[in-house]
């Protein structure tokens, strides 16, 4: 990938009724870099997440792509306007259709699923498409470099929940989205699964894709992250390197509680 890209978030609030769950957040989400965002249970992570990649919409704020030197303003952009522009996800409760194999959920853009869910039903799944050997191989790549041990075959319900976290880790790598905002991916993984997904969200990040990482597995943040976001209570806590975040005693005080 050498195209350069940014995602600019700029005064992002989200409220819900009366109760405000993320404001004011600046953020930048370059391509090359990974950007952890950290934070309380609560502190607003999963809802910036759904605010930039439109699952909810803005209170106030903006968000723009930039690229080759145009800017695209998706403030208002439905989501699956924003999958078409470059942006996948995945989601902190992973969102699978659990009747179709772990293969077609990686080929499944993941805002899609249902309407394709309907089309897999009417027609057949990417086994009887015309040019699915391809997808398919290239399905089972990504599950393989994410280490999915379950066979691609496999349907998507018999998954424990962080191998469906990794699925759609997957499904991330098959779509080469160019910005990937990945919610908590290590959660209930064990040690040598997160050991082979960080090597894989390396390479996400070295070959060019801009990455958010929602996590609270420190180590992963502290060995992965260019740049660290701390959140509490929705605001912006403080920004920096992972050392001069994790280091500080106002983050240590407010997270970890020290
Ligand atoms: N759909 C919703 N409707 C109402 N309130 C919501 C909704 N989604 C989130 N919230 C509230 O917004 C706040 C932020 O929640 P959010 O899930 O973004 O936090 P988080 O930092 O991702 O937490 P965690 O680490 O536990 O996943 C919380 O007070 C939560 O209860």
């Amino acid at each position: 990938m050498s195209d350069t890209i940014q995602l600019r978030a700029r005064g992002v609030s989200v409220n819900f009724g009366g109760n405000v769950a993320v404001e004011g957040i600046d953020l930048d989400v370059d391509s090359g870099q990974i950007i952890a965002v950290i934070g309380p249970n609560g502190a607003g992570k999963s809802t910036l997440i759904n605010a930039l990649t439109g699952f909810v919409p803005l209170s106030s704020g903006s968000i723009e792509l930039q690229s080759r030197g145009s800017v695209t303003d998706l403030t208002r952009l439905p989501s699956r306007r924003r999958v078409s522009v470059g942006i996948s996800r995945t989601f902190q409760t992973p969102r699978l259709v659990p009747e179709l194999t772990v293969a077609e959920n990686v080929c499944l853009g993941s805002l899609w699923q249902l309407v394709y869910k309907r089309w897999f039903e009417a027609f057949g799944g990417p086994a009887q498409q015309k040019g699915s050997r391809d997808r398919f191989a290239r399905a089972c790549e990504a599950l393989e470099e994410v280490g999915v041990r379950a066979s691609p075959g496999t349907p998507a319900s018999s998954l424990s929940l962080g191998e469906q976290r990794l699925v759609e880790v997957a499904r991330v790598i098959y779509s080469g989205s160019a910005i990937a905002l990945l919610d908590e991916p290590f959660a209930g993984l064990s040690a040598v699964e997160q050991e082979v997904l960080a090597v894989e969200i390396a390479r996400l990040r070295d070959s060019g894709t801009a990455v958010l990482l929602v996590e609270h597995q420190l180590d992963q943040v502290r060995a992965l992250a260019d740049r660290v976001l701390a959140m509490d209570m929705g605001r912006p806590l403080l920004e920096g390197t992972s050392y001069e975040v994790l280091g500080a005693s106002v983050v240590r005080e407010r997270y970890l509680g020290e």
